[in-house]
Parts: C-alpha cells; sequence; structure tokens
C-alpha cells in the first residue's frame, strides 16, 4: 500500500535528518520554544481552538503534487497561496513537508508559520517523536498522527509528545476500527480521511458516516475531496467541526471566492 511506501520513505528521511541535526538536540530546541510559551501564560492550542468556533471551519492546505493526483500546481509560491488563504477567511492552514511524494518542505512550513497569524498544520506522514520536536521548532501549532501507520503505543506516546509541547494532534482515521483507536488515545481531534488510500477512490459518506461514533466535546474534521457547496452543507448538517480541502483550492485562481462559494455564500 502507498502509506506503507510513504511510511518507510520517511523512516529514511528522518534518520538521514538526526544525523544532520541530533534527537538531543532537535528536543532541546523543541522544549526551549514550549517552556518560554509556558512562561508567557501557558498553551493555548490555536488549532483546536481555531476548529472550535461556530459553524463549519476551514482548514485550507498548501499542496503542490500528491501521489493520486501528480503535480497539481506547476507554479507554487507557497507564501502567497498561504496569505491569500488566511485574507480569504481559513481558520487554519494545512502544510505539507513531505518531500517525495507531496512535493512539500519544511522550509514552506516554517516561513509560511512565521509569516500567518492563523495555526498551521505540519501535514507530514510522523513515524517517530523527532518529527514531532521538529514541527514545534518548525512553528507549527500541529501535527498529524494516522492511525494506519502507527500502533496504539506510538499513538498514545505521540499525543503525548504533542500535548506537551502545547501542539495539537490531528488523529486521521478512515475505518471504524481506526475511530475507536484514535478516541482510545483520548484524541481531542479525529479527522476521517475520505480517500481510500489503498485505492484512492474518494467518498464522503465515509467522514459522514463515522461521525456518529466521535462525541461531541471532540473536535470532527472531514478530509479529502471536497469540493462543491452541497458537499460543505451535507457535511456541516452532520455536525462537521472543520473540512480540509487540498486541491480544489490549490486549482482555483480566486482562493477568497472558491472558500465563499464553498461556504455557501456566493453562486
Ligand atoms: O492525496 C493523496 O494522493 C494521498 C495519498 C497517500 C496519502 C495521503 C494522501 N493525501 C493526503 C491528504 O490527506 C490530502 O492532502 C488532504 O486530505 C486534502 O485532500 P484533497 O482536498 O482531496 O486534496
Amino acid at each position: 500500500m502507498i502509506l506503507d511506501e510513504i511510511a518507510a520513505k520517511t523512516r529514511e528521511r528522518i534518520e538521514k535528518r538526526k544525523q544532520e541535526i541530533a534527537p538531543e538536540t532537535i528536543k532541546a530546541q523543541a522544549e526551549k520554544i514550549a517552556e518560554k510559551e509556558k512562561k508567557q501564560g501557558g498553551f493555548t492550542f490555536p488549532f483546536e481552538q481555531a476548529l472550535k468556533k461556530n459553524g463549519i471551519s476551514f482548514i485550507c492546505e498548501v499542496k503542490k503534487a500528491s501521489p493520486s493526483k501528480g503535480v497539481i500546481a506547476e507554479d507554487f509560491p507557497y507564501l502567497a497561496i498561504a496569505k491569500e488563504y488566511e485574507a480569504a477567511g481559513a481558520s487554519a492552514l494545512s502544510v505539507l513537508t513531505e518531500p517525495y511524494y507531496f512535493m512539500g518542505n519544511d522550509t514552506y512550513l516554517k516561513e509560511i508559520a512565521n509569516q500567518v497569524q492563523i495555526p498551521v498544520l505540519r501535514k507530514d506522514f510522523t513515524v517517530d517523536e523527532y518529527m514531532i520536536y521538529e514541527a514545534k521548532v518548525l512553528g507549527a501549532s500541529a501535527v498529524l498522527l494516522i492511525c494506519a501507520i502507527l500502533s496504539d503505543e506510538e499513538l498514545k506516546r505521540y499525543a503525548k509528545i504533542a500535548q506537551e509541547l502545547g501542539l495539537s494532534a490531528l488523529v486521521e482515521a478512515h475505518t471504524e476500527e481506526e475511530v475507536q483507536r484514535a478516541l482510545n488515545s483520548k484524541a481531542r481531534i479525529i479527522g476521517v480521511n475520505n480517500r481510500d488510500l489503498k485505492t484512492f477512490t474518494v467518498d464522503i459518506h465515509t467522514s459522514e458516516r463515522l461521525r456518529r461514533q466521535v462525541p461531541q466535546d471532540i473536535v470532527y474534521v472531514s478530509e479529502s475531496g471536497i469540493k462543491t457547496p452541497e458537499d460543505i452543507r451535507r457535511l456541516r448538517e452532520n455536525g462537521t467541526d472543520a473540512v480540509l480541502i487540498g486541491e480544489t483550492f490549490m486549482r482555483s485562481e480566486d482562493k477568497k471566492t472558491a472558500l465563499r462559494w464553498l461556504a455557501g455564500e456566493v453562486e
């Protein structure tokens, strides 16, 4: 499966990173930032807070390419894209940092987090705690934990590390069983990916169907394949708190109008 392939490649990438910056160094850097935040009044978990506001929240994704779609954006002015999303009313951003399959880069995250006021999710395939410390150092407010590539022990341990650094964890599931594992890990934000990563088929009924399994006090996110105002209307009526949208926005010339159109504010 592609996900296993990406996870294996990510493990290799992180082992190489550890030769450049030692795990103790990145951990110390992340903890120093977290300590400073604690002294300045404590953690606020801005990613979770941003998704809890009234109405459906938009997490807009900065993504150049993907395994299912190939190159989505030949021209990729990532900073301008991020700023356009923010001006359009995005609640949060998702920035791909995986380089081999999504043509992402840590630099994109670092520069974007530095230049926008809204919280940023590091969209990567977290397979090592090193990546959580890196995310903090890069300026992220949240990390992605995918149930399909993590054991129960890893899910719990990584969520705890994130929490201790003041980072939110978006715990991603695709099946009933994975939602249950996310709940067991005490996830505060659960995302259901509508894309089947074995076949790449997308069905937004997946997140509609699994909604009832997740208690109301946990933030519920629908991810992937969201393309029309009708999709948003159905998800909103179903009690979805936030949507994570990449391709639809990345292909749109005017992101503000695209967001307003999806939200049902303009025809
Ligand atoms: O999108 C893929 O091809 C893909 C393949 C393997 C693992 C993950 C993949 N996508 C990551 C995502 O979750 C999407 O980038 C995100 O949910 C936005 O989806 P979309 O709105 O359909 O671009």
